[in-house]
C-alpha cells in the first residue's frame, strides 16, 4: 500500500479514502466525512477545524484489498441460511437475521476464522433465540489494507469448515400438555401451570392440544402421554410431580409411556428437576413446578432448540451448565443476559 500525504489546502477534488471520524471534546461523533467523499471548497476549513493538516490518498498495490471490501467479503463468506449482510459502516460489516428463530454458531469455524491474522468476527452466543432484523454478528479487518490472501483464507475456511452462523426458523410442532397433581385433578385447586405452558408453547408459533390432566399415578400419567402421542402430538410437556415427595411420580409415568430418558436433572437453575426423554421421535419434557413460578427457566433454553428441530441428547443438557445459572434480576431481560449463553456448545 502506498499512501500519498497531501496538504489539506491542496486537496480540492481529491477523494477521501476512508471515513474520517470527528471527536469533539472526547465525545465520539461518528464520521464527519464518509469514504469516497470528494473534497469541495467548503470542506477544507472544516477539515482544518478537525485538526487535519493533511489527508492521505491511498494507492493499493496488486494483491492488496481495502478494509471495507475485505469485511464485506468475509461477512458474505460467513453468512449461512437466513443471515443478511449490510454494507460496510465505519469499516465493520453487520450481519442480521432475516427471520425469527434460533441462532446456530459453528463454534470451531468461528475460532478458526478469528485465528486468521487481522480478522475479527464477533457474534452472539450459540443457541440464542433471535428476532427478524436482530444484529447477530459483525466482522472487520484490523488494518486499513490487508493482503487479499487473508480474505481468500477466510473464504476457503467457510467453504471447508462450514458457514459461521445461520438462523433456523421455528417449526410449528403440535404440542401436548399433561398437568399432573391430585390437587388439580380433583379440582381442589385451579390449574395455574397449564396456561403458563400453553402460552410459552404458543409464543414459538406452535399449536397446542387441550390440556390433559392426570392424578399422581404413574399409570394415569403414561396413559395421557400415550393418548396425546396417538392424537399426533409432536412434543409433550408434563408438569409437576418432578421432585422428591413420594407422590412425585411424573418421571415414572414418563418412563412407563415407553419414553427413553436422556437426562433427569438439569444443571440449570431454575429447572434442576427437569427431565428430557424421547418416545420414539417425540420429545417428552418433565417440567418441575418452578416453570409455573419463574418467568424464565430451563424450558426457555430447551424449547427454542426443539422448535428449531434439534434432537437433544444428554450431553446437550449437561452443556447448559455453562451459563445455566439465572441471576434472578429484579427486571428480567432474557435473552439479553448471560442465562444459557455459555457459548461453548458446538
Ligand atoms: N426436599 C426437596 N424438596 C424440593 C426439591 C428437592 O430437591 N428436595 N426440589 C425443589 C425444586 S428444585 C422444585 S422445582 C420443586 C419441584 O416441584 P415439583 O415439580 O415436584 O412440583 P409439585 O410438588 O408437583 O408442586 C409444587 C407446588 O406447586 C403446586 N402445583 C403443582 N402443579 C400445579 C398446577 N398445575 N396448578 C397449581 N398449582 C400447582 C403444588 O400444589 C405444590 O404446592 O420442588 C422443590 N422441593
Ligand atoms: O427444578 Mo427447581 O428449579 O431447581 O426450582
Amino acid at each position: 500500500m502506498k499512501q500519498r500525504k497531501v496538504p489539506v489546502d491542496e486537496a480540492l477534488g481529491m477523494v477521501i479514502p476512508h471515513d474520517l471520524t470527528k471527536i469533539v471534546r472526547d465525545e465520539y461523533k461518528g464520521p464527519a466525512f464518509r469514504k469516497g467523499h470528494v473534497i469541495k471548497p467548503e470542506d477544507i476549513p472544516e477539515l482544518q477545524k478537525m485538526g487535519k493538516a493533511h489527508i492521505f490518498a491511498l494507492e493499493l498495490e496488486p494483491g492488496e484489498i481495502h478494509e471495507d471490501d475485505a469485511g464485506l467479503r468475509i461477512a458474505q463468506a460467513a453468512a449461512g441460511k437466513n443471515v443478511l449482510t449490510g454494507g460496510p459502516k465505519e469499516s465493520r460489516v453487520n450481519l442480521t437475521s432475516a427471520v425469527r428463530g434460533l441462532l446456530k454458531v459453528n463454534v470451531a469455524a468461528l475460532l478458526a476464522l478469528n485465528e486468521l491474522e487481522d480478522v475479527v468476527f464477533s457474534c452472539l452466543s450459540n443457541h440464542t433465540p433471535v428476532e427478524a432484523g436482530e444484529l447477530l454478528a459483525a466482522t472487520k479487518v484490523i488494518p486499513l489494507v490487508v493482503p487479499e490472501q487473508t480474505v481468500l483464507d477466510a473464504e476457503t475456511l467457510c467453504e471447508t469448515m462450514g458457514k459461521i452462523i445461520e438462523v433456523v426458523p421455528y417449526q410449528a410442532p403440535k404440542a401436548g400438555i399433561v398437568v399432573t397433581g391430585g390437587e388439580v385433578y380433583h379440582k381442589r385447586i385451579k390449574d395455574a401451570f397449564g396456561p403458563v405452558l400453553r402460552e410459552k408453547l404458543q409464543s414459538y408459533g406452535g399449536s397446542v392440544f387441550p390440556v390433559a390432566y392426570a392424578p399422581d399415578e404413574a399409570g394415569a400419567i403414561a396413559e395421557q402421554i400415550d393418548l396425546l402421542a396417538d392424537q399426533g402430538a409432536e412434543l409433550i410437556l408434563v408438569s409437576g410431580g418432578m421432585s422428591v415427595d413420594p407422590d412425585d411420580v411424573t418421571p415414572q409415568g414418563i418412563r412407563l409411556s415407553g419414553a427413553k430418558v436422556e437426562k433427569y436433572g438439569a444443571p440449570v437453575l431454575p429447572g434442576a428437576m427437569f427431565l428430557l426423554a424421547y418416545k420414539g421421535e417425540i420429545p417428552i419434557i418433565g417440567m418441575p413446578a418452578c416453570g409455573m413460578y419463574f418467568r424464565i427457566t430451563v424450558l426457555d433454553l430447551v424449547l427454542p432448540r426443539l422448535f428449531a428441530g434439534e434432537r437433544l441428547r444428554r450431553a446437550d443438557i449437561i452443556a447448559l451448565s455453562h451459563g445455566g445459572l439465572c441471576r434472578n434480576c429484579p427486571e428480567c431481560r432474557y435473552p439479553r443476559c448471560s442465562f444459557g449463553q455459555g457459548g461453548i456448545q458446538g
